[in-house]
């Protein structure tokens, strides 16, 4: 898939509000939570009365024991005398059957529900990272490692949907385990606090492999985390490091880490699988041993000694798996955290909000005082720095490396605020005009520049239906491009490579100068943008640059060494040390 093409599976209904459980907040519906509950707690209830059911049906079928008729057994039979029911062996038996068919279809309700609710938790954790990353301001895009969003995005939103599969069914196997031992208690409620007591023995027993599953499970989502970030940041510049036979370093930490994450897995999947091994045995010795206590001890009846020994057995399975997916919910409980921080950390990063008013650029833009510090403490990139430009000038920006050219660039971006002065747009500051509108307005070719894995034609329309054939063309005449576009196989189909990489770098630079043209800016800002380009084409560039400035009123700032683009501007600005040290008109 491409970075322009429709995503293919938006869920439509992935925007929830109220919130239910403690760790999904926002993320599920109440209405579903509701239904999944209802229909576990009827689905419980069948079941315990198919089974409280065999009471009277071993009673009718003959215990030979008539003194010791449960209790339970006597309100069934005469329940179904009120409702003038025969207590015919055929209809019990009907009636135990109908109860676990009933659970059966009501279970499935509820885990069509619970599926749902899964693909929810994902879809909305990605559709809120997604829409805080492209809010975000941008030092705090500078500041984080790619690999930590992919992960969020892949690996940590399934992991918060098993988190919520987890839960959902451990509390329907809790509900199930409290109508259980509820029918249990009306039984005997000596054998239900022995149910209880067996649970609990259980639960104790296995809770060291519980808590080591915990372990091992958050190291190994914090070590692939960490893998993932360094890996995708190791992609995007692998070719250095190849080129120069120094990828083995990372060979190493790589291997390290993931022989870490080898140990993690084992201790997780030997806990959980210890956990289930020794559910039965356990289980099977609290039987016999509560068997034997019914029969000899207590002297109950054979029949309820039977359904005791299922409800125990249920109860005590349903416990279990109530602790397995505890377990589950361990596993995947770090991947939600993470992705659920992600989201909230990127929200908190969102844009400030600007003044409202619509950008023109018909005069000119300046800047005012301009002072400007990335981090409070350090020594001031730009220092009352004062430039005026009128619409239509080409304005050439030099100066050494690290002067603050890119940071006034930025500014201009309203990518920063400034600390001191203010950058004005036709006299109005640009921290009273609507950002969005004022960036719409301006063609911008960085000095780092990436291209997508896509189509030149998307690359340079940046996939907005917009944009003609035509458009695309004219932006890469002007560009200086159409002619090896042209020339290229599928021409304006072509794929430009991972980043570009299927083209050469003078010919990313034009495709990006198209990107930068195609939708007709008032304001051109070039970062070194035509450096890898031979003179000539670089010539023809600056040629069209200067037409749209003359014909059209097209501003341009362009930060640039080059002669030619000195020799072309209106004005020549030397910046040096954050200020303005010369200021040229040609
Ligand atoms: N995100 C940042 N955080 C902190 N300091 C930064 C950041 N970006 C740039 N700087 C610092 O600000 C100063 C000006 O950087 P800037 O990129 O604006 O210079 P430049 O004139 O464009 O340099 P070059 O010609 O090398 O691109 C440098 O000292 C740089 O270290």
């Amino acid at each position: 898939m491409t970075p322009f093409s429709p995503s293919p599976a938006a869920p439509d209904k992935a925007r929830l509000r109220m919130p239910l459980l403690h760790h999904f907040g926002g993320l599920i519906s109440t209405r579903r939570n509701v239904a999944v509950a209802l229909c576990v707690v009827f689905a419980s209830i069948a079941d315990g009365f198919g089974i409280a059911t065999l009471l009277p049906l071993i009673s009718v079928l003959g215990d030979g024991d008539s003194n010791k008729v449960s209790p339970t057994s006597q309100i069934i039979l005469e329940l179904l005398r009120d409702l003038h029911l025969p207590t015919h062996p055929a209809l019990l038996l009907g009636i135990v059957v109908g109860g676990v068919l009933t659970k059966g279809v009501l279970m499935i309700v509820a885990l069509r529900q619970i599926g749902g609710a899964v693909a929810d938790v994902a879809a909305k954790l990605r559709i809120g990272l997604v829409e805080a990353l492209l809010r975000a301001r941008w030092s705090y895009y500078v500041r984080q490692p790619v690999g930590r969003f992919s992960n969020a995005l892949g690996v940590e939103a399934n992991a918060a949907g098993d988190a919520y599969n987890a839960s959902m069914q451990m509390l329907s196997q809790l509900v199930q385990a409290v109508v259980y031992l509820t029918i249990a208690a009306l039984v005997s409620w000596k054998l239900a606090l022995f149910t209880i007591a067996v649970s609990a023995v259980m639960l104790g027993s296995l809770n060291r492999f519980l808590l080591s599953a915990k372990r091992s499970a958050k190291t190994q989502q914090k070590l692939l985390r960490s893998i993932l970030g360094r890996l995708t940041d190791v992609l995007i510049g692998i070719k250095p490091m190849k080129a120069m036979g120094r990828q083995a370093r990372f060979a190493q930490l790589f291997d390290r880490d993931l022989r870490d994450v080898r140990k993690a897995a084992r201790r997780q999947v030997f806990s959980r699988n210890v956990n289930k091994a020794l559910q039965e045995p356990i289980l099977a010795i609290c039987l016999a041993l509560g068997i034997f206590v019914a029969l000899r001890i207590l002297e109950l009846p054979t029949s309820e000694v039977i359904v005791m020994s299922l409800l125990l057995a249920k109860t005590v399975i349903v416990t279990g798996k109530a602790q397995q997916e505890l377990q589950n919910f361990y596993a995947a409980q770090h991947g939600l955290k993470s992705v659920r921080e992600a989201v909230v950390d990127t929200r908190a990063q969102r844009e400030p909000p600007q003044g409202g008013r619509t950008p023109t650029l018909q005069q000119g833009l300046s800047f005012r005082d301009l002072s400007f510090t990335y981090d409070q403490g350090d020594a001031p990139t730009l220092r009352g720095l004062n430039l005026d430009m009128r619409a239509g000038d080409l304005v050439a920006l030099t100066g050494p490396s690290g002067a603050g050219k890119t940071t006034l660039i930025d500014l201009l971006l309203g990518f920063h605020r400034a600390q001191g002065g203010d950058v004005y747009i036709d006299g109005v500051p640009l921290a009273e005009i609507d950002l969005q509108q004022w960036r719409s307005l301006i063609g911008y070719v960085p000095q780092e520049l990436i291209l997508f894995h896509d189509t030149i034609a998307a690359n340079v329309t940046l996939g907005e239906p917009r944009f003609t054939d035509a458009d695309v063309e004219r932006a890469l005449l002007a560009a200086g491009a159409l002619d090896f576009v042209r020339k290229l196989p599928q021409g304006l189909q072509t794929i430009a490579g991972e980043r570009g990489s299927a083209l050469s770098g003078g010919q990313r630079q034009r495709i990006a100068l198209a990107r930068a043209l195609v939708h007709q800016p008032r304001l051109l800002i070039l970062d070194e943008a035509t450096s890898a380009l031979d003179p000539e084409t670089e010539r023809l560039i600056i040629d069209n640059v200067a037409r749209l400035a003359r014909e059209q009123g097209l501003t341009v700032l362009s930060v640039t060494h080059h002669p030619a683009w000195l020799g072309s501007a209106t004005r020549v600005v030397r910046l040096d040390a954050g200020q303005i040290a010369e200021a040229a008109t040609n």
